[in-house]
């Protein structure tokens, strides 16, 4: 068996670089989902090659290889929150650190660029298809463990991370000094628990101000601001995409949703209506994720980076789209059509 695993992990790591077919691999509007499923992990290892991460932090590369590949392995097959989403969040990390030169601008440290993509990767790992408000409902053993605290998965998705770190041979920061090693799981706690969206809501308010006040770079808190406005950019970078990938998204989350909602109605407690699939309007609940939540915080972006000015103009294509789709949908579902079939 080891056998085997250890052919395919060389197996994953050799056939990207004569991979052609990847066209504009940098640019805002790549999808990372169009990648090969198989050549992910070696676009991951590339990712840290080109931003120098690897030469910089001294990072064996079998070490950077097989901490990828347990990675991937931490993640669930759920609908929506699998590995290919935590591919997809990476990326965009990738893509805001090469368009925004955020190094190059001194606007985050290299090290902090290194937890930023690291985090991006971890960031969901082991997720059960199940948000935070069911773990305590339904009282798993996650709630037990963490909900005194709040962001039950968040906290998880950091255990694993650690777990995952403390391998042996799949620590890729062991050739850091001891003050970079704990600044770095300082970042990786700090972003991973940024990516639970109630949270940011507390934080979107302090964001804004930073963002009318001015950046300032040397500012601490600024900094942590800017690392957490970055994350949850990166969760949501699906909403950045062509219609096609914005669509697909929607249906794989509403399933993980719907899910969600089927389990607790047979647990007898009423489901949130966004998970209940008699009572969500799915293009009504998209249009008001987008307008209370995407947009704000990607004009927020916009507005200390004109460069993401595009990502803005895309969101609001993406909006309209389901805005027209509303009354497509109302139409299709009184005669009981209410799959997402009927969205070009
Ligand atoms: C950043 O962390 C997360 C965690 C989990 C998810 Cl699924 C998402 C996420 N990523 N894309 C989406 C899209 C397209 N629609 C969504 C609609 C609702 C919600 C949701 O959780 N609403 C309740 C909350 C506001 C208290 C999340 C949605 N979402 C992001
Ligand atoms: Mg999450
Ligand atoms: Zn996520």
């Amino acid at each position: 068996h080891m056998k085997q695993v250890e052919t395919e992990s060389v197996q994953s790591f050799l056939n990207c670089r004569d991979d052609h077919s990847i066209k504009d691999f940098d640019k805002f509007h790549f999808s990372p989902r169009s990648v090969p499923y198989k050549h992910m992990p070696c676009y991951v290892l590339k990712m840290f090659g080109e931003l120098g991460f690897i030469n910089t932090w001294r990072i064996k590369t079998t070490t950077l290889a097989r901490f990828i590949l347990f990675v991937k392995k931490g993640y669930r097959d759920a609908p929506y929150h699998n590995w290919v989403h935590a591919f997809s969040v990476a990326h965009f990390a990738y893509l805001l650190m090469v368009n925004l030169n955020l190094i190059k601008n001194d606007y985050i440290t290299s090290l902090q660029g290194l937890a930023f993509l690291v985090s991006c990767l971890c960031h969901d790992i082991d997720h059960r298809g199940t948000n935070n408000s069911f773990q305590t409902k339904c009282g798993t053993v996650l709630a037990s463990l963490y909900s005194s605290e709040g962001s039950v998965m968040e906290r998880h998705h950091l255990a694993q991370s650690m777990c995952i770190l403390n391998t042996d041979g799949c620590n890729i920061f062991e050739s850091l000094s001891s003050e970079e090693y704990s600044e770095v799981l300082d970042l990786l706690r700090n972003n991973i628990l940024s990516t639970d969206l109630t949270s940011h809501f507390r934080m979107a308010e302090q964001q804004r101000e930073m963002i009318s006040a001015g950046f300032k770079k040397n500012d601490p808190t600024h900094r942590k601001l800017l690392l957490a406005m970055f994350m949850t950019c990166c969760d949501l970078s699906d909403q950045t995409k062509d219609w096609r990938v914005t669509k697909k998204t929607a249906e794989q989350i509403y399933d993980e949703f719907f899910s969600q909602g089927d389990l607790e109605k047979s647990m007898g407690t009423a489901p949130a209506e966004m998970m209940d699939r008699e009572r969500a309007s799915i293009p009504d609940l998209q249009v008001q994720f987008i307008t209370n939540l995407v947009l704000p915080l990607f004009k927020n972006l916009a507005d200390l980076f004109p460069a993401a000015q595009p990502l803005v103009d895309t969101i609001i294509n993406n909006k309209n789209v389901w805005k027209h789709a509303r009354h497509l949908f109302q139409e299709y579902s009184q005669n009981g059509t209410k799959s997402m079939e009927i969205l070009l």
